[in-house]
């Protein structure tokens, strides 16, 4: 039995800095964790890559031979790796051990979590292959400061949730640049009506009904349930990465001690 991540979530939404922490966290308590970088435009990496899809296919060849735009080509690269899920990507998990812990670093380009099949394909082959894995949506804490973002961000998380059918740990990120924990506060609270008198106040009254239905999808949802990630508290990664241990069932027979965190706890 292997275990993965599915690092998914807006571009900029600090998906790489997530992995480059985690893997470090990893590192320093002695675990092993391998990251696979899964972005053909990605460049610059602050963790060590394990696989990489540029290995495969690159944008800016993708760009210059097909004279295609960025998105485009993204597209194309991305249809190719599920084109190659049988022979690329078969030989490239080759190299990794049956109970190894993945860690997939995806793009951020929406669209591939929501219209097109090719993480569901993607997913689909690890699951054959024994792997267990789990989508890890970040979301910017930014957000957090326009409803109509928010409510945005959750939708695309909701769609990422129903197509790849995983186990989801959705994960409020750049928490350090949260001035005020009270800002935030009003976006979380499935009981206050603040999203909704947010969004009424924004849009014309006969739009009332569609903003009620919005605001209550979210909440069945329970798409309000995020976890903070604030990278200056030593023990936030830990407890992301605890969650998502008991998500895949990550070490269950093994006698593993993690100290109680609470993710308010300023230390
Ligand atoms: N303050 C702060 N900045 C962060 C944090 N995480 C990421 N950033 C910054 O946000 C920007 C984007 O971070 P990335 O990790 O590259 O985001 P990404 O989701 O991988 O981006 P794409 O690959 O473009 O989709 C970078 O400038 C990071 O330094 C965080 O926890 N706190």
């Amino acid at each position: 039995m292997g275990y993965a991540q599915l690092v998914i979530g807006p571009a900029g939404s600090g998906k790489s800095t997530y992995c480059a922490s985690l893997h470090q966290h990893c590192e320093t308590i002695g675990r092993a964790v391998h990251i696979v970088n899964l972005d053909p435009a990605a460049e610059n990496f602050d963790y060590p890559v394990a696989m990489d899809i540029k290995e495969l296919i690159s944008l800016d060849d993708v760009m210059e031979e097909l004279g295609l735009g960025p998105n485009g080509a993204l597209i194309y690269c991305m249809e190719h790796l599920e084109e190659s899920l049988d022979d690329w990507l078969e030989e490239e998990l080759e190299n990794f051990a049956e109970d190894d812990y993945i860690v997939f670093d995806c793009p951020g380009q929406i669209e591939l979590y929501s219209h097109v099949p090719v993480f569901k394909n993607f997913v689909e082959h690890l699951k054959r292959k024994n792997i267990n894995v789990c989508v890890v949506y970040l979301l910017d804490s930014q957000f957090m400061t326009d409803v109509a973002k928010f409510i945005s961000g959750c939708m695309a998380s909701l769609s990422a949730m129903i197509q790849l059918e995983l186990p989801h740990v959705n994960i409020l990120s750049k928490m350090d640049l949260v001035r005020n924990k009270k800002d935030i506060e009003d976006y979380l609270n499935p009981e206050s009506q603040f999203l909704l008198s947010e969004l009424n106040q924004r849009m014309a009254p006969r739009f009332g009904k569609l903003n009620k239905a919005l605001i209550e999808l979210v909440d069945q949802y329970n798409m309000v349930s995020f976890v903070p990630l604030d990278l200056r508290k030593k023990g936030s990664i830990q407890y992301i990465l605890s969650q998502i241990d008991m998500c895949i069932q990550y070490g269950e027979d093994a006698d593993v001690k993690i100290r109680d965190f609470d993710p308010e706890d300023d230390d």
